[in-house]
Parts: C-alpha cells; sequence; structure tokens
C-alpha cells in the first residue's frame, strides 16, 4: 500500500451512509392503544386480563407513551453528536411496534439512496427482546418486501452495534444518574449512607433466560455485571458503601410461566421488613423514561415503598445524557471500523468481554433448541 494511500479519518462512518434507530414504539393516542397492544402482543399468549390491566397503565397517561417523543430526542441528540464530530450519517427513525415502523424506516433509507445502514437498538442487553427480536423484525420486514435473497443478502444492507450494556458510554450515564439520585434522597429527608440501591430491568421468561446464555453471559448476568461496576463507582463518588441488588418489574405472561424475581415490589416488602427505610431505584434495564419506568416504577413501585415508610428516589435514565450519547456514537464508529476489517478495540467496563455484533448460530432465541422459522439479520445463523 503507497505511503500516501487515502486511510479512513478516525471520525469516518465508512461503509455506513446512514444510522437506523431502532426502537420498541409506542401509542401516541387512546385510539392506538389496543392496535399497538396487538402488535406488541401478536401470538405471545399474554392473558386478556394483563392487556386489560396494561391498557390501563397507558390510558392512566392519556393514551400516550413517552417513548416517541424519547426517540425524537435521542434522534436529535445523536444527529448533534455526529455533526460535531463532523460525521456524515443520515439517522433514520423505526419501531418494531407502531409507527414509524421498520418498513417506513426502510422506506426512508431507500429514498435517501442509503445502500449500508448500522442499526443501533434501543436495548442496552442480549436476549430474545432485546437483541434477536429486532433483527427478526427487520428480516421479515425485508422479506415482504420481496427484499430478503436466499443468501441472506438485502436491498439496503444491515450491520449492527453491540449490545452495549458494557460500553463505558452506558455505564457512565447511569453512574451519573445514581450519584445525583443518592443527592435527591438527602433533599427528601433520606440517608443515603442507610440506603439500599436497587437496580431495575424488565422481567422475561426463565425459558428467555436461559437461551439468552447461547456465546454469552445471560441476560440476568449481564445486568448483574454492570450492577457491581455502576455501584462501584457510585461508591466512590459518594464516599460510602453502597449495597445494591437487582430486581424486575413488567413481568406478563400466565401466572403459571416463571420469569425473573424478585419482582422490585415485593422486594421492597421484604426490604422494609429488614428494616431498611432508604431506596435508590435505577432503571439499568431501560434506555429512556418510558412506560415501563412511567408506571412500574414511578408509580407503582414508589407507591409501594411509600406505602411501607420508605424514603425512595428513582435514578433518571440514560436518555440523552451526554456520555451515553457520546459513547453511542462511538460504536458506531466502532461498528464501521470493524466492518473495514481494521484492528478495533472495543471499549467495555466490568467483567465481561464485549459481545459480537454479528450474532452466532442461535443466539438468543426466545426459548432453547426452538427453530425458528423467521431469519434473523446481523448474524451468521440466517436460516437455522
Ligand atoms: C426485555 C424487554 C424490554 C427491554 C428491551 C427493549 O427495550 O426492547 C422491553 C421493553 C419494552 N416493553 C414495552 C412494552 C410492552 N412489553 C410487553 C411484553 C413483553 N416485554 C418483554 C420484554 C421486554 N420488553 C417480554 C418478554 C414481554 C412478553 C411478550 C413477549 O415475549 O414479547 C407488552 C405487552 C403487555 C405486557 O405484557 O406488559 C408491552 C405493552 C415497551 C414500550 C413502553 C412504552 O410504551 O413506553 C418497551 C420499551
Ligand atoms: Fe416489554
Amino acid at each position: 500500500m503507497p505511503a500516501n494511500f487515502p486511510q479512513p479519518a478516525a471520525h469516518d462512518a465508512a461503509p455506513y451512509d446512514a444510522l437506523l434507530l431502532y426502537s420498541f414504539g409506542g401509542p401516541n393516542r387512546p385510539e392506538d392503544v389496543v392496535p399497538f397492544l396487538r402488535n406488541v402482543t401478536a401470538g405471545k399468549g399474554i392473558p386478556d386480563e394483563r392487556l386489560e390491566e396494561v391498557g390501563e397503565h397507558y390510558y392512566g397517561f392519556g393514551g400516550k407513551s413517552p417513548i416517541n417523543e424519547q426517540n425524537l430526542a435521542l434522534k436529535a441528540a445523536l444527529e448533534a453528536e455526529l455533526a460535531a464530530r463532523g460525521i456524515e450519517l443520515s439517522v433514520v427513525w423505526g419501531n418494531r411496534n407502531w409507527a414509524p415502523y421498520t418498513n417506513d424506516a426502510v422506506d426512508e433509507l431507500e429514498q435517501l439512496g442509503a445502500e449500508r445502514a448500522v442499526a443501533l437498538v434501543t436495548s442496552a442487553y442480549a436476549s430474545y427482546s432485546g437483541c434477536r427480536q429486532y433483527r427478526e423484525d427487520l428480516a421479515v420486514t425485508l422479506d415482504k418486501r420481496g427484499q430478503l435473497g436466499a443468501d441472506g443478502s438485502t436491498g439496503v444492507q444491515f450491520d449492527k452495534v453491540r449490545p452495549y450494556f458494557n460500553h463505558p458510554g452506558f455505564v457512565q450515564a447511569n453512574v451519573d444518574a445514581v450519584v445525583e439520585a443518592y443527592a435527591d434522597l438527602g433533599t427528601k429527608g433520606g440517608s443515603g449512607t442507610d440506603a439500599k440501591l436497587v437496580f431495575v430491568t424488565h422481567s422475561i421468561p426463565d425459558t428467555m433466560e436461559a437461551a439468552s446464555r447461547i456465546s454469552h453471559a445471560t441476560y440476568s448476568e449481564q445486568h448483574l455485571d454492570l450492577a457491581r461496576v455502576v455501584a462501584a463507582q457510585v461508591a466512590e463518588r459518594v464516599g460510602h458503601d453502597v449495597p445494591w441488588d437487582l430486581a424486575y418489574c413488567s413481568r406478563s405472561g400466565p401466572p403459571s410461566q416463571p420469569w425473573l424475581e424478585p419482582d422490585v415490589n415485593d422486594h421492597l416488602e421484604a426490604l422494609a421488613a429488614d428494616g431498611l427505610r432508604n431506596v435508590v431505584l435505577s432503571p439499568i434495564g431501560f434506555v429512556s423514561d418510558h412506560m415501563e419506568v412511567a408506571y412500574d416504577l414511578d408509580t407503582e413501585a414508589l407507591a409501594t415503598a411509600n406505602d411501607l415508610g420508605m424514603v425512595a428516589v428513582r435514578a433518571g435514565t440514560v436518555g440523552t445524557r451526554e456520555p451515553f450519547v457520546r459513547g453511542l456514537v462511538d460504536l458506531v464508529l466502532e461498528r464501521a471500523a470493524l466492518a473495514r476489517g481494521g484492528d478495533v478495540t472495543e471499549a467495555t467496563v466490568g467483567s465481561l468481554p464485549a459481545l459480537r455484533s454479528v450474532c452466532a448460530p442461535g443466539c438468543c432465541l426466545r426459548r432453547d433448541g426452538e427453530p425458528t422459522g423467521v431469519p434473523a439479520l446481523c448474524s451468521t445463523d440466517l436460516y437455522s
């Protein structure tokens, strides 16, 4: 290679010409609630009572989830960070369960003339719900458009950023949020030195947890590793020990089906029974204050804590915090460097390695050993 061969600049996003911000979606008005819930639960055996109950959570907030506005804010923050770093990359937003749908996003990518896009999902952890389900929806959408070739080639080509729960940017933003929550606890008459830090994430069925073991640490192990690091960094910043636990929220499915426990409300009761009076809740399982956080934590869990006579504060989610957004752009550049075949250092914090951006065969199935019947992009097992 001649010495003057043009090297891609460190800030170069080549080979990508677009970034797909890929999320869950949520209703914008009361009429959207039932169709949205039908989209989410199609064929998943969620009992009707649970659906009615979840519908009420949305109606209680005027039929509108905060998630779409939060994704628009993240899109704007990503655009600003890309522009500030001189990176030319169009950002397109799409959702699995509500407009703009995956198909709308692919339309937009085509209108932009994009040939190769990097996908960033709004879930930091690897499991069926947080990784493979997004990759399947993308494949199914392209298939319906007649754009999924027998060899896995697609019209617009997609790569995915690795699960980023252990990326320094995500960790830093969570640490900052928890430190702020400890300060809040003080202003509410609570005592940080006597408090328990309770990390919270979305529960999943035990079967999905078991299936998440293929090729990497399980969903709960990923959370435990991050929790350990966040608590240690918070302890350094607040200057005292920070004891912590991991609890779960938002379980659904039939009661006979085991999901990850303890539920955050049950856990608060257990802590209160042990005489604990101060709690900081940190929703590390979620990237923004969407309905799971607004209802399951701010409405339900904080009421439980209040009833138990506890002083409880909910830490913020990473949202559009600067270290998080900067970290996401770093991850996009990291993925671009990988795609170019360069030597790449994948930054991580904690004891787990960086998870793969091209998923392994059988990675993150809904249930162990189950044939998917559905192809998934960004993996080496397109048709397994
Ligand atoms: C791991 C995980 C995440 C985090 C990763 C990610 O972000 O993707 C997540 C996020 C979200 N979950 C959300 C909403 C819902 N999730 C449901 C159902 C389910 N979630 C599951 C798991 C997860 N879910 C599972 C295993 C089910 C059972 C059905 C199935 O196996 O798929 C249901 C159906 C009713 C109910 O059962 O609650 C709803 C309405 C919203 C939107 C909130 C808003 O509108 O602001 C968001 C961001
Ligand atoms: Fe969910």
